[in-house]
């Protein structure tokens, strides 16, 4: 039996806006609650009292852990040049095709209620729903990351989260795990973060890349490994550390403001989708590994070949059942389109649909915003569960019955020829900070070419380490992490010394 959803509108509004119990039951008088006598207490029979209470302490599903704090809104992909010679899947296949999607932009370490303008890496999370099948780009607004040990994910996060006793956010919990030699390959994501770019004004104002090097194949059968940036339509802009620190007092949801804001009065964010290429040969005399995130591919030998438009051009009607709910993973992907053998990226490939089952439950992609929306799924396989609402298949039997006719698609894509060959022990092995300064390099490159050219840039980063890193309760502490931007460069090094020693004597604290 089915509901009869014709006497309701797609969001489950009833159309004659009768009011009822959970059951269905019509409500009377909403704040009346069965008593003895005007005052005496209150009867268990009350029904519509327990549904209201009750419901009402189930209404909240845990947090992501992490990325807790988000926006996002609903839009399309239109491709705008041809890359079929790179990747074979559907929605690439014709100039002007246009594939909806949803976006959502979010902060990673704090709390769903947190401030916007906080400096953190932000999210930028975008399911595709093509024709063949949901296809999840889980990227985010910094072209690199922190680590390249997925081991290493759940304690990098609990630097950036709480102290388990104070409950507060710690400085000493954020540059202990930092400044550790074997992490310390997090520091060309470090100097981006505490440069000009760690603060975005807006999300509209912000870029996503893949990070990872993904492998893209074509009809063909050759492959290539990928990159793919976003680049904002809106230009950069960002917050000063002090405007933030302002904002995020004055107006904690600005940037979430300004998403739905925008959207509403018709003006629709952009981005210009970009691919960077490399040959399986070319990766080979890379300074560094194709399959190490902390690394960039520099434009001069990998230029950005454009590819389309992401528009953002609607809405959520509801925040929880179309955001909240929504489940991006890099493992939901699409023909043509495969994740590499960078650890951090197989790790990832287990890690978010592994927390959906627990964060939503494990019928999350019976969930309207991730349903594939071109075929739906079907796999009677696949059955049963807490909340599952799709009609579970009916009568269809729960196993590949002989009798039953089920249509396995052959697959049309050619085998790719010359395949990456994995031979070697089963070993443990820790990717540690490489020895010399090969994991550097690109650090001091941005603070020598790229910052130098922008006025000020330099001294901002230093500024920002420094008011950041004199919050450590222990000098040594700070010293570690003076110690570790001068192997960025002196300068820079001296630069943060010098600030941390001076906020260090007006708080009474020796010098560094
Ligand atoms: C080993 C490394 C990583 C692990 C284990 C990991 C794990 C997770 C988990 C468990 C979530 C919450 C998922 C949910 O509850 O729906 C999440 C969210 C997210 N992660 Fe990662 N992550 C890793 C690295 C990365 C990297 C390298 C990027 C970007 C290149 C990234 C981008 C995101 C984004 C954008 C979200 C928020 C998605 C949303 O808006 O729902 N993560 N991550």
């Amino acid at each position: 039996m089915s509901c009869p959803m014709k006497d309701f509108d797609i969001n489950g509004v009833r159309k004659d806006r009768v009011v009822t119990t959970s059951n269905g039951y019509q409500l009377n008088a909403p704040f009346a609650t069965q008593r003895i006598g005007e005052h005496g207490p209150l009867l268990l029979q009350d029904n519509a009292l327990l549904d209201n209470l009750a419901h009402f302490n189930r209404e909240r599903i845990p947090e992501r852990n992490p990325h807790a704090h988000g926006s996002g809104a609903f839009g399309y992909f239109e491709v705008t040049h041809d890359i079929t010679d790179i990747c074979g899947s559907a929605m690439f296949d014709t100039i002007g095709k246009k594939t909806k999607c949803v976006t959502r932009f979010s902060t990673v370490g704090g709390e769903k209620g947190s401030a916007d303008t906080v400096r953190d890496p932000r999210g930028f999370a975008t399911k595709f729903y093509t024709e063949e099948g949901n296809l999840d780009w889980v990227y985010n607004a910094t072209p690199i990351f922190f680590i390249r040990d997925p081991s290493k994910f759940p304690a990098f996060i609990h630097t950036q989260k709480r102290n388990p006793q104070t409950n507060l956010k710690d400085a000493d919990m954020f540059w202990d795990f930092l400044t550790t030699p074997s992490n310390q390959v997090a520091i060309h994501q470090l100097c981006i973060l505490f440069s000009d770019r760690g603060i975005p004004k807006s999300y509209r104002n912000m870029d996503g890349f893949s990070g990872h090097a993904y492998k893209w194949s074509n009809k063909k059968g050759e492959w290539h490994y990928v990159q793919v940036h976003l680049k904002t339509d809106q230009g950069i802009k960002c917050y000063t550390s002090e405007e933030a620190a302002i904002i995020a007092g004055r107006d904690p949801d600005i940037c979430h403001r300004d998403l739905f804001e925008n959207i509403e009065k018709g003006n629709a964010p952009s981005w210009t989708v970009y691919i960077q290429t490399m040959t399986e040969e070319e990766s080979k005399h890379l300074p560094f590994s194709v399959f190490d995130l902390t690394k960039v591919w520099p434009k001069a030998q990998f230029p950005l070949r454009p590819v389309g438009k992401l528009v953002l051009n609607e809405n959520p009607q509801n925040f929880f059942a179309q955001i909240e709910q929504a489940a991006f993973a890099p493992s939901n992907t699409v023909p043509y389109q495969e994740a590499s053998a960078d650890p951090v990226l197989q790790g990832r490939l287990f890690a978010y649909a592994d927390a959906q089952r627990h964060r939503i439950g494990p019928n999350y992609n019976q969930v309207p915003v991730n349903c594939p929306l071109s075929k739906g799924f079907f796999n009677p396989l696949i059955r049963d569960g807490a909340m599952n609402v799709n009609g579970n298949f009916g009568s269809e039997s729960n196993y590949y019955n002989t009798n039953s006719k089920y249509e396995f698609l052959e697959q049309s894509r050619p085998i790719q020829e010359h395949q990456e060959i994995w031979n070697g022990p089963a070993v443990p092995y820790e990717w540690v900070t490489s020895s010399g300064d090969i994991d550097f390099i690109q650090a001091t490159t941005l603070y020598r070419k790229v910052l130098s050219k922008q006025d000020g840039a330099q001294a901002r980063l230093a500024h920002n380490v420094a008011i950041h890193a004199a919050n450590c309760k222990s000098t040594d502490l700070q010293k570690k992490v003076v110690d570790m931007f001068s192997r960025v460069d002196e300068q820079l090094g001296n630069d943060i010394r010098t600030e941390i020693s001076a906020i260090n004597s007006s708080n009474g604290k020796p010098k560094l």
